[in-house]
């Protein structure tokens, strides 16, 4: 039988089955919903969600270490800090892909390998 689950948010939500809701319990603080199903799904997608957030993290660590060493190489050889054609090329790359967000991550991920301009 559907049954009504009062959300947190308000809202009423069906659910075939009135044992799987739990608008007030422990799942519900932590995913946001009362239905049991939803909240499986959801639970299911952050564990997705977290592996991506470490793969980025480890892939921000790993890129501002190999530009700072970029430019350690470069100016021990004589050469300058920076290099701003460089910049322009990555900034522009970001920029067609994602957008205006994408100028904005590249900014901070150009910042975090050669340091504030
Ligand atoms: O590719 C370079 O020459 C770098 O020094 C790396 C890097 C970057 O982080 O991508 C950093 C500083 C330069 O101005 C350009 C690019």
């Amino acid at each position: 039988m559907m049954t009504d689950v009062v959300e947190s948010s308000g809202g009423p939500a069906r659910h075939d089955d009135p044992a799987g809701a739990d608008p007030t319990g422990a799942a519900a603080a932590r995913t946001g919903t009362g239905d049991t199903v939803a909240a499986e799904r959801i639970v299911a997608i952050r564990e997705r969600i977290d592996e991506i957030d470490r793969t980025l993290i480890a892939l921000w660590q790993e890129r501002a270490a190999l530009s700072q060493e970029v430019g350690v190489t470069r100016m021990a050889s004589g050469g300058t800090r920076l290099v701003l054609s460089r910049e322009r090329e990555i900034l522009e790359r970001f920029r067609s892909e994602l957008g205006a967000d994408g100028t904005q991550l590249a900014l901070l991920l150009l910042r975090a390998g050669r340091g504030p301009l």
